[in-house]
């Protein structure tokens, strides 16, 4: 089972250059193992061409190395923060892709402007606070899993499967690795895609609320149709 979740963990790391999300070691992506209370991570700083499905580390929802010769991702703690937190999740991705990175520097949260967004999240794309003086000099990374949690406070993360962390880059989850980065494309795409909406009509506002719930409810949720259901 864990050896599974390493390949797929593996995988969805791979993936992350092969789709463009990443430049040099800027992301990492995880799994978990709800069962055993395991998680699988990239290991930190580990240039993807050298990436092995054995390099990957397995750790405990207290952060403890149970398994794996090298360091977890830096960014460990924040994973951990977010699979206590989000139930439903089975996968975490965080990258510094340009696009949606662009908007956690700038601050803002991306609005749903069109039926791309709307397959995918069902609403804005939200922007954390920024972080306090103490939370940057603190524990920053659980800190950093905190300051998301709260801004979920009144949203459905498997409705929202992403943010945007102020000053930093987006987090992405899913129900498993595979469906996390999948998300994390999509995010990516839509950010650039409301960019270039604001410079064509700076007074584009969000879209219609039934069109929003046609594209998200007909691919999600009990009475979706969409592709071969
Ligand atoms: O956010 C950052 C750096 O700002 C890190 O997530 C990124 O460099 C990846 O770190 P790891 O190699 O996973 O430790």
């Amino acid at each position: 089972m864990l050896e599974t979740l390493k390949q797929a963990v593996w995988e969805a790391n791979l993936d992350l250059p092969k789709y463009g999300l990443v430049t040099f070691t800027w992301g990492n992506v995880s799994g978990i193992d709800r069962e055993q209370g395991l998680v699988v991570i990239k290991p930190s700083g580990v240039a993807y061409e050298e990436l092995k499905a054995e390099d990957m580390v397995v750790v405990d929802l207290d952060g403890r190395i149970v398994e794996g010769r090298y360091k977890p991702s830096s960014d460990t703690a924040t994973h951990l923060v977010l699979y206590k937190a989000f139930e439903s999740i089975g996968g975490i991705v965080h990258t510094h892709s340009p696009w949606a990175t662009s908007w956690a520097q700038a601050g803002r949260p991306i609005p749903a402007l069109g039926t791309t967004h709307a397959d995918y999240y069902y609403g804005q794309i939200p922007c954390t606070r920024p972080m306090t003086q103490q939370e940057i000099q603190g524990a920053y990374e659980l800190e950093t899993g905190n300051v998301i949690v709260e801004t979920f406070k009144e949203l459905n993360p498997a409705y929202i499967p992403g943010v945007l962390v102020h000053c930093h880059a987006p987090f992405n989850w899913g129900t498993d690795p595979h469906n996390a980065v999948h998300n994390a494309v999509v995010l990516e795409e839509v950010a650039k895609m409301a960019y270039h909406t604001f410079q064509l009509n700076p007074s584009t506002t969000a879209m219609d609320q039934a069109l929003l719930d046609r594209h998200f409810l007909r691919k999600h949720g009990a009475n979706a149709y969409y592709g071969q259901k």
